[in-house]
């Protein structure tokens, strides 16, 4: 079961947070944010009864998945016993919601019906009127899985492209010349994993077929017959993980800054200018996709939650998400606001910048290693060797203040990604204080750094505990 608590925001202020982030728990009065892949189709009476618990994209239920997936790196790590023990100790803290325990057969059945009804209306571009709502035809499409079948070759070998813990993911080629991605949920012996993996791949549907920019993967159309695929945009260069550390030959830092802005509009449009907030959860290297002309365009909303805008933030459980990139109140608390991504922002930022890993094979965090580095400015170090100082000083610059912002482990001196975006780009006067004054950047990195509240020894055996409990189950 699901355990979340949600947090009114104060109007106005949204940073008034305790220390911990944590305020009053009020009982959820905002419209729920319900399964996306329902809302296009469905009118609001289907789902007016749910609790705020159903009101979120891509729930899960206690102990469904392993608390930190990183297949890049190997680890499977369990987590169920810390997460009871977490439970246990911040009980007063957490609020048990019901589950919409059929909401996929429900979901099956209606999206099947409704979706039926709308492209059988081909000719009118109005859309189609379902339940007696009008329905805008949406951009993407239903394909059947012979259409799926026959642009993969029978989704043979050859054409697999990527794997993750829930999917994988096939290269083809559409009738009409059109390169596509297929991504087909992977089945699992336990019928209980099973629904909620579908669980998981609805709320990704859900999300994913919600947001259109050109930082975002983007949705081509879904397949439910012969199991569940979404059908995506084909990414020619792969995953920047892939790019970043499978590849021999280095990366420019050109088309690393360019990704890394890319990164953060896209982060941006999720935060700030979807019709509600997208958390995205699991922003790392290896859910970054590159476009042809290296446009970075963030995938995987597995994990995504919608916020209501009343909410400053959800307490998840179990927390989900990738070892190396999770911020402290998150795998502390479980606590889930804008915030999370801005910090595994700042690691995937301090990644592109000094070529190593979030965690490396001798499970160092690169967030340990790089803040001293960081604080005494010290670029020499920092900087990916491979780059050969070929770089453009300025905008390493920035990238090492926004990272040094972005990890700081309060998260209420984090910025905003729409600040994130102005300080990569230079605007609002940070980029001429660059270049004045190196003492503007030091005392920038070490208020981001936050050292009297939260020192790198606090974060080093938070994290080294976090690690023990989850290494015992
Ligand atoms: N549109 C695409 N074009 C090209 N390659 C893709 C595309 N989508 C995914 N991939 C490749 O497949 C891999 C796995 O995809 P994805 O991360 O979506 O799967 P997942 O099972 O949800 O992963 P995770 O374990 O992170 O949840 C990616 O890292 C990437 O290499």
């Amino acid at each position: 079961m699901l355990v979340e608590e949600t947090i009114e925001e104060t109007k106005g202020n949204p940073e008034m947070e305790s220390p911990t982030g944590l305020r009053k728990m009020e009982p959820c009065e905002d419209e729920p944010s319900p399964r996306g892949v329902l809302e296009v189709p469905v009118t609001d009476s289907d789902y007016s009864s749910s609790s705020c618990a159903s009101s979120s994209s891509g729930e899960k239920t206690a102990g469904q998945r392993t608390l930190v997936r990183d297949i890049s790196n190997g680890l499977q790590w369990k987590g169920k016993g810390m997460f009871d023990a977490l439970k246990k100790k911040s009980a007063r803290r957490f609020s048990t919601i019901p589950l919409l325990g059929t909401s996929y057969e429900l979901s099956r059945r209606n999206l099947r019906r409704r979706l039926a009804r709308i492209w059988s209306s081909e000719d009118d571009e109005e859309g189609a009127d379902v339940d007696g709502m009008i329905v805008t035809k949406p951009s993407w499409r239903n394909f059947d899985f012979a259409e799926l079948a026959a642009a993969t070759g029978n989704f043979k070998p050859e054409n697999l492209v990527g794997k993750g813990g829930q999917a994988e993911v096939y290269k083809g080629l559409l009738s009409n010349g059109q390169i596509i991605a297929v991504k087909r949920l992977m089945k699992k012996e336990k019928e209980k994993e099973n629904e909620d993996r579908v669980g998981d791949f609805l709320g990704e549907l859900g999300i994913i077929a919600h947001i259109s920019h050109p930082n975002a993967a983007r949705l081509l159309g879904f397949g439910i017959d012969g199991g569940l695929h979404l059908v995506l945009q084909f990414s020619p260069h792969g995953s920047l993980a892939s790019l970043l550390f499978g590849s021999e030959e280095s990366m420019d830092w050109k088309v690393r800054f360019k990704v890394a802005v890319g990164i953060a509009e896209g982060l941006r449009y999720l935060h700030h200018e979807c019709h509600r907030r997208i958390i995205h959860r699991d922003i790392k290297a290896s859910n970054i996709l590159l476009t042809e002309d290296y446009e970075a365009q963030i995938s995987d909303f597995g994990l995504a939650k919608w916020l209501p805008e009343k909410w400053t933030h959800h307490v998840v459980f179990p927390i989900e998400g990738t070892f190396g990139y999770l911020s402290p109140e998150y795998f502390m608390h479980g606590i889930v606001d804008e915030k999370t991504d801005v910090f595994a922002y700042g690691v995937l930022l301090l990644e592109l910048i000094t070529g190593r890993r979030a965690v490396d094979s001798t499970q160092q965090s690169l967030v340990i290693w790089a803040k001293p580095l960081l604080d005494a400015s010290n670029v020499k170090e920092l900087a990916d060797p491979r780059l050969e100082d070929a770089f453009d000083p300025v905008e390493m610059k920035r990238a090492m203040v926004t990272a040094s912002m972005c990890i700081s482990h309060q998260s209420t001196k984090r910025p905003y990604m729409n600040r994130v975006v102005q300080i990569l780009k230079g605007e609002g006067g940070i980029v001429d204080q660059l270049k004045q004054k190196s003492s503007v950047v030091r005392s920038l990195m070490l208020e981001a750094c936050d050292l009297e509240d939260y020192t790198c020894s606090n974060y080093l055996s938070d994290l080294n505990r976090h690690r023990q409990l989850v290494m015992d189950q």
